[in-house]
C-alpha cells in the first residue's frame, strides 16, 4: 500500500464522501432541471402553435365572411340599380326634349362626350353606329340615370365607379373621367368589351347581376371586381350595368393589418391573382424582387402584365406548388419554409368570388416567448451551473484548509509521541498537549503513564543493579585485601597456599613440573636494629619489587611471613628454577643497599615430587633455604 501524507489523506477522503456523491447528484438535478425546460418549451410552442392555428384561423375566416357581406352588399346595390334603370326604360318617352345643347359635344376624333362634367356624371358615345339626332336625345335623356349611378356610388364606400353602358356603346359613369373619348377611342364596340358577354340572356338567363373575374384597371386603379347586372326593356337587353369595386379598397375594409403575432394577410383569386397584399410579406414571398418596384403601385399602372401578380407564376417552384395545392385542395393551414424559415398559412374562402383570405405568421413569432422563457430558464440553469462551480472551488479550497488544519492537529501529537519514543531512554518527563480528539488524547495519556511506569521500572533496575555491583565489589574488595600482604601489595600466606593447592592438584593432573623458591633476607634482625623498622619496610618492599620485577606473569610472588618470599614457578624444572633464584640473588646483592651496606638474601629451591602436598614441598624449600644459610648466607640451594 502507497503511503501518502495525512493532509492528503483527509483531503481524498473529503472528496470521496462529500464532493463526489454532492456531484452526482446536481449533476442529475440540473439534467433533470434542462430536461424540463426542453419538455415545457415544446409543449408551450407546440400549445402556441394551436392557439395561433385558432386563432388565426377565426380571424381569416371573420374577414372573408365579411369580404362576403361586403360583395354581397354591392350585389344588392347592383340589383337595385338594375331595377331603377329598368324603370326608367319602362318610362322612357318617345320623344325626350333638349335640355342644353352645349351640354355635349362631338370630339375631334368623333365621339360624343362631355366635356366639362364638373361633379356630374361623364358621357361617351361611340360614332360606331353613327350618331344621329336620336342618339344625341338617348344621351340627354339618360342624365335622368345620373341620380341613380351618382347616388348608388356614394352610398357604399368600397364602390369605386358605377356605370351603364348600352348595346350601342353609349357610357354613363360616375365620378366621371374628362377624357373618355381619348381613353376609349371613336369607335369603342361594348359589345365587344368581354364583360359584357355576362349580361346577354345566353350566359345570363336569370338576368342578375354577376361578378366578373378580378381584373387590372384600365384607367390605373388596381385590382377591379364588377358586379354586372343586364337591363332589360321589354326583353330587349338595353345595355349593363356595372359597379366596379377597387380591391384594395375592399381589403383596406376587411384585412387587419395589425394581426396577433406579426400575422400578415394577403388575398387571392381563383386564379392566384395576388389581389391584395401586406407590403410585409411583399419580400417574403419575392413579390417586391419580381416586380421590381412598389407592387401597389405597378398594379395601378400595368394591365398587360396580368402573369406578374400571379402567385402561382413566379417566384420559387416551392411556394407555386404550396400555394397551387393550397388552394386547389381547400385546406385551411399548413406550415410553409422559405429560406429557412418556417410559416404557418391559414386561409378561409370568399364564397361569393372563390378567393381565399390568406394569413401568414413566421413560426419564431410564435414562439418567441416561449423560446425567451426558455433563453431565460436556460440562463438561470447556466448561472446555478456556475454558482455550483464557485461553489465547489470554495469547497474544494475549504476541504484543502480544512484538511491540512486536522491532519496538523492529528499529525502534531503523532510527531510529540514519536519524539518521546526516542528520547524515552533519556528519562525526561514529557506533558503533551491536550488534541481535543478522544482517541488520541486516550493514547497520549496511556503513553505518558507507560513512560512514567518505564522510567520508575528503570530507576530500580539501575538502583538494584548499582547495589549489587557495590556488594560485589566490596566483596571483591575484602577478598583482595585477605589475599593480599597490605605492606608489599603481594599474595599473602593464605592465598600463597591456595595457589600453591590449585598449582600441585594441576602438575599432579598433567604431570607437568611445578618449582617453588623460597627466599629470605639476610640478617634483618640487624637491618632493622640498625636503621629502624621504616627502612626495614622499606627493604621489604624493594625485595618485593625487584621479586616481580624479575619473574614471569604466570609465577605467583607471595610474602610468606616476616622477610621472607615464596615464588611458585609451574611448568618450571628444579635447574630452571635455580638460574631464576641465581638471578634474583644476584640482582639483590648488587642493586639494593642500605646507607651504603649491602643487603643479601638466601634462597632454597624445591622441585614438585608426586605425592607432594603444600606442605611437604614448601618444607623441603625451607630445608634447603636453611642450607643456604648455614653455608653462609647470599647462596641458593636446591632441596633433594
Ligand atoms: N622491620 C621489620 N622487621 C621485621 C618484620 N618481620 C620480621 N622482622 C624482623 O626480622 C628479624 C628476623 O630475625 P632473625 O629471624 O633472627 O634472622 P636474621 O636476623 O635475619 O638472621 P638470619 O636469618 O639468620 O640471617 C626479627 O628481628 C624480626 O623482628 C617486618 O615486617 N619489618
Amino acid at each position: 500500500m502507497t503511503s501518502m501524507p495525512l493532509s492528503k489523506l483527509i483531503q481524498r477522503s473529503y472528496v470521496r464522501s462529500v464532493l463526489i456523491p454532492l456531484l452526482i447528484v446536481e449533476s442529475a438535478l440540473v439534467g433533470m432541471y434542462f430536461t424540463v425546460i426542453f419538455l415545457i418549451t415544446d409543449q408551450q410552442m407546440a400549445l402556441a402553435l394551436t392557439q395561433a392555428t385558432e386563432n388565426l384561423k377565426t380571424i381569416t375566416q371573420q374577414q372573408a365572411r365579411l369580404l362576403d357581406v361586403n360583395l354581397q352588399e354591392v350585389s344588392r346595390n347592383a340589383s337595385q340599380l338594375q331595377r331603377q334603370l329598368e324603370y326608367l326604360y319602362q318610362q322612357r318617352p318617345k320623344e325626350v326634349s333638349f335640355q342644353d345643347l352645349n351640354t355635349y359635344q362631338f370630339h375631334s376624333n368623333g365621339a360624343l362626350y362631355r366635356p366639362a362634367p364638373g361633379d356630374g356624371s361623364a358621357l361617351y358615345y361611340s360614332s360606331l353606329h353613327g350618331i344621329d339626332d336620336s342618339r344625341i336625345k338617348k344621351a340627354h335623356w339618360s342624365e335622368q340615370m345620373e341620380p341613380l349611378i351618382k347616388g348608388i356610388t356614394q352610398i357604399n364606400p368600397v364602390i369605386a365607379q358605377s356605370y351603364f353602358n348600352s348595346w350601342d356603346s353609349m357610357v354613363r359613369l360616375y365620378p366621371p373621367l374628362n377624357n373618355l373619348p381619348v381613353l376609349l377611342g371613336p369607335v369603342m364596340d361594348i359589345r365587344q368589351q368581354p364583360f359584357y358577354y355576362l349580361a346577354d340572356v345566353q350566359h345570363n338567363p336569370e338576368k342578375i347581376p354577376v361578378w366578373t373575374d378580378a381584373y387590372l384597371d384600365p384607367f390605373g386603379m388596381g385590382w377591379i371586381i364588377t358586379a354586372m347586372a343586364p337591363i332589360y326593356a321589354s326583353q330587349k337587353l338595353e345595355g349593363v350595368a356595372g359597379i366596379d369595386v377597387a380591391i384594395s379598397k375592399l381589403a383596406e375594409q376587411v384585412i387587419d393589418h395589425d394581426l396577433p403575432w406579426q400575422a400578415s394577410s394577403l388575398m387571392l383569386d381563383q386564379q392566384g391573382n395576388i389581389l391584395a397584399i401586406d407590403p410585409d410579406i411583399n419580400a417574403t414571398l419575392g413579390v417586391d424582387v419580381i416586380a421590381g418596384q412598389d407592387f401597389t403601385d405597378l398594379m395601378k399602372k400595368s394591365v398587360d402584365r396580368k402573369d406578374e401578380f400571379n402567385l402561382l407564376s413566379f417566384r420559387s417552384s416551392s411556394i407555386n406548388l404550396f400555394f397551387s395545392e393550397f388552394l386547389n385542395n381547400g385546406q385551411q393551414s399548413e406550415s410553409l419554409e422559405i429560406d429557412n424559415r418556417k410559416y404557418l398559412v391559414l386561409s378561409a374562402r370568399v364564397d361569393s368570388t372563390g378567393w381565399q383570405v390568406i394569413a401568414m405568421v413566421d413560426e419564431s413569432n410564435l414562439f418567441s416567448e416561449a423560446l425567451a422563457v426558455e433563453a431565460r430558464t436556460i440562463r438561470i440553469g447556466f448561472i446555478a451551473i456556475g454558482a455550483l462551480l464557485l461553489l465547489y472551488i470554495v469547497f474544494i479550497y475549504a476541504a484543502k484548509k480544512r484538511a491540512r488544519q486536522l491532519s496538523a492537529k492529528i499529525a502534531r501529537p503523532i510527531q510529540s509521541l514519536s519524539r518521546l519514543t526516542s528520547d524515552i531512554e533519556t528519562g525526561h518527563e514529557f506533558r503533551l498537549e491536550t488534541t481535543g480528539i478522544n482517541e488520541i488524547d486516550q493514547l497520549q495519556e496511556n503513553f505518558q503513564l507507560m513512560t512514567v511506569q518505564l522510567n520508575e521500572r528503570q530507576q530500580h533496575l539501575l538502583e538494584s543493579k548499582l547495589e549489587g555491583r557495590v556488594q560485589q565489589e566490596r566483596a571483591n574488595l575484602m577478598k583482595q585485601l585477605s589475599e593480599t600482604d597490605s605492606l608489599t601489595s603481594l599474595s599473602n600466606r593464605r592465598k600463597l597456599d591456595d595457589i600453591l593447592a590449585s598449582e600441585i592438584g594441576r602438575a599432579s593432573r598433567y604431570d607437568s613440573p611445578l618449582s617453588v623458591i623460597l627466599g629470605d633476607i639476610d640478617h634483618f634482625k640487624r637491618v632493622n636494629d640498625k636503621f629502624g623498622h621504616i627502612k626495614g619496610d622499606k627493604v621489604i618492599t624493594r625485595v618485593a619489587e625487584l621479586l616481580k620485577q624479575h619473574t614471569r606473569d604466570t609465577d605467583t610472588v607471595g610474602r610468606w611471613g616476616g622477610e621472607e618470599f615464596l615464588l611458585i614457578c609451574p611448568g618450571i624444572e628444579q635447574n630452571s628454577a635455580t638460574e631464576l633464584a641465581e638471578k634474583i640473588r644476584t640482582v639483590i646483592a648488587s642493586e639494593l643497599k642500605v646507607d651504603k651496606i649491602k643487603i643479601t638474601a638466601s634462597f632454597g629451591i624445591a622441585a614438585y615430587k608426586h605425592q607432594d602436598t603444600v606442605d611437604s614441598l614448601v618444607s623441603r624449600a625451607d630445608k634447603a633455604l636453611y642450607n643456604s644459610k648455614q653455608s653462609g648466607r647470599n647462596q641458593v640451594s636446591v632441596a633433594r
